[in-house]
């Protein structure tokens, strides 16, 4: 079936746009709400694991450079004693021994001349005893002529490592040649002892560069001696500085990172952890911060959505009021609407004001309805009205009907405006005449009746007899005396009682009273 569709405005309440606001500013301030939570939330956790790394780093850059300060003393001393009888294979050999086991900080010591040659070397099985120094890199041990870390160096043994010299001095001042100790990158040695295996299940870990970009320490050992791939925390390292930020690896990880340097041996430790690690806890931090919010979101819609509809409370009884108008029930609706607040009590108090305009005007209508204009007696309409209704009501009355006498003549000599005066005369006489409950109407031009409730036939009479009387004395308007001619008759209730029946007998009366002579009343 087709149904017409009804416009949007007799859809749409009050009560609906309140709680769609409510409901709609609650989901934003909660959705914003959260989202803020979240970004402080991942902010703090970035800056928390950039501080810890930084500490981190620093804390190792600081050990490494304290390794190697010691390293470097311990090469001085043992370079002094070398050279106080550096001719003496024996006092070499055991030095370079003491030095390599007592200390435990390299994998090899050596003690090498000016001409490059090996001198002694420990542990003394090493393959290099004796051997000449060809490599330009290691011949920097001696030519260096103070004490020096040389860059990853990769021997015919195949271990990649580094060496930390320190020349030998004679007490004239001239070089003798240098003490070295090694340090194996990929094996086993004191560095995979300073920077320990920092491995965690989250995927954080540390590399170390020297200067020169160069990795020393990776937890890939195939990196270990290539060229760390382009980073700003690399980058910033080769000038000695220290500081963490977010970066991508060379694997396209973001990752949180805390560099420092090392000055003593010109190296960078860089510890990171990847950023997807440093975020995890933000899942169930989120968690939280919702199970907070939900519950008291929800509660303060509830109430504001509870409170909506107390507010649209009275509306709502004043629109339904006004949606259509019953006599009496509309008022008494109205005036049992609850107006808690100021503008739903003006409002009520305008309709109100409104409604009793209204009634007025009505009544005032109803009344101008059934009013004769001249004389303000009730017109034919009252008269038919009234004698319904004592017919329905079944109560017993009288009807008397009047007619002034020759009043033709008097319009016809005086004109129209004096024949008026004269019903005019005529209705306040009959007005006076009347009591409480009885009906007075002009129901044709000059013609009257009376309707006198629960009044039989010879009180009727009798009253309009005293009426018939009163107009002959009476004054008149002009100088024409006025007399009227009356017909009376009575309904009682029963089986054949029709009151148009007993109208017309009255009607009859009078025809009768004005035929005898005019002036006075008819009962039978
Ligand atoms: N001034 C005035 N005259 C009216 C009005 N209505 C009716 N008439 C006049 O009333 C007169 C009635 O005349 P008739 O019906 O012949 O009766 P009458 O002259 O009173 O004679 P009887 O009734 O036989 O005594 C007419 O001249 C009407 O014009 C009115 O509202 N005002």
């Amino acid at each position: 079936m087709n149904q017409a569709r009804r416009p949007w405005h007799s859809v749409l309440k009050l009560r609906h746009l309140i709680i769609a606001l409510t409901t709609s500013s609650a989901i934003i301030t909660m959705v914003a709400t959260v989202l803020a939570s979240y970004k402080v939330q991942r902010q703090q956790l970035i800056a928390q694991s950039l501080d810890d790394n930084l500490a981190y780093a620093a804390k190792l850059a600081n050990t490494v450079d304290g390794f190697f300060k010691g390293a470097l003393q311990q090469l001085a001393y043992s370079a002094q004693i070398a050279a106080s009888d550096f001719g003496q294979a024996e006092v070499l050999r055991s030095e370079v021994r003491r030095l390599h086991l007592q200390t435990d900080s390299f994998n090899s010591v050596l003690i090498v001349d000016n001409d490059g040659l090996i001198r002694a070397t420990s542990p003394a099985s090493s393959p290099m005893q004796g051997v000449a120094l060809r490599d330009q890199n290691l011949l920097r041990v001696i030519e260096a002529g103070r004490p020096y870390i040389s860059p990853p160096y990769l021997p015919a043994s195949g271990n990649l490592l580094v060496f930390v010299s320190h020349p030998v001095v004679a007490a004239d001042g001239r070089q003798l040649g240098a003490i070295a100790g090694t340090i194996y990158l990929k094996q086993k040695s004191v560095l995979h002892q300073l920077l320990g295996t920092h491995y965690h299940r989250d995927g954080s870990y540390l590399y170390v560069v020297d200067a020169q970009r160069r990795l020393l320490y990776h937890p890939d050992p195939d990196r270990v001696g290539t060229l760390a791939s382009a980073n700003t925390a690399v980058d910033r390292l080769a000038h000695a500085a220290s500081g963490s930020e977010v970066l991508i690896n060379s694997r396209g990880l973001e990752m949180v990172a805390g560099f420092a340097s090392a000055p003593t041996p010109g190296w960078g430790i860089v510890a990171q952890r990847p950023l997807a690690a440093t975020l995890k806890p933000l899942g169930s931090l989120m968690a939280q911060v919702l199970g907070l919010t939900l519950p008291l979101s929800l509660a303060a819609l509830v109430l504001v959505w509870m409170f909506a509809l107390r507010i649209a409370q009275p509306l709502n009884a004043l629109a339904a009021s006004a949606a259509g108008y019953r006599p009496g029930g509309t008022d008494r609706a109205l005036r049992a609407v609850s107006s808690w607040y100021f503008e739903a009590a003006q409002l009520k108090r305008a309709m109100l004001l409104g409604l009793g305009v209204f009634n007025g005007n009505l009544e005032r209508l109803e009344k101008d309805a059934a009013t004769d204009p001249l004389t303000g007696l009730g017109n034919r309409r009252r008269f038919d009205l009234s004698l319904t209704l004592l017919a329905e009501q079944r109560a017993p009355f009288s009807v008397v009907v009047l007619d002034i006498d020759h009043f033709k003549r008097i319009n016809d000599t005086h004109g129209h405006d004096v024949g008026d005066a004269y019903l005019r005369h005529l209705a306040g006489l009959i007005g006076d005449s009347v009591g409480m409950g009885d009906v007075a109407c002009r129901i044709g031009g000059e013609e009257f009746a009376l309707l006198l409730p629960d009044t039989d036939l010879a009180e009727a009479t009798a009253r309009a007899e005293a009426l018939r009387r009163r107009v002959a004395e009476a004054q008149p308007p002009h100088e024409q005396p006025m007399t009227v001619s009356a017909g009376v008759a009575e309904w009682q209730a029963g089986p054949d009682e029709d009151v148009q029946a007993t109208l017309k007998t009255a009607d009859q009366r009078l025809y009768c009273a004005k035929t005898l002579g005019r002036n006075q009343v008819q009962a039978a």
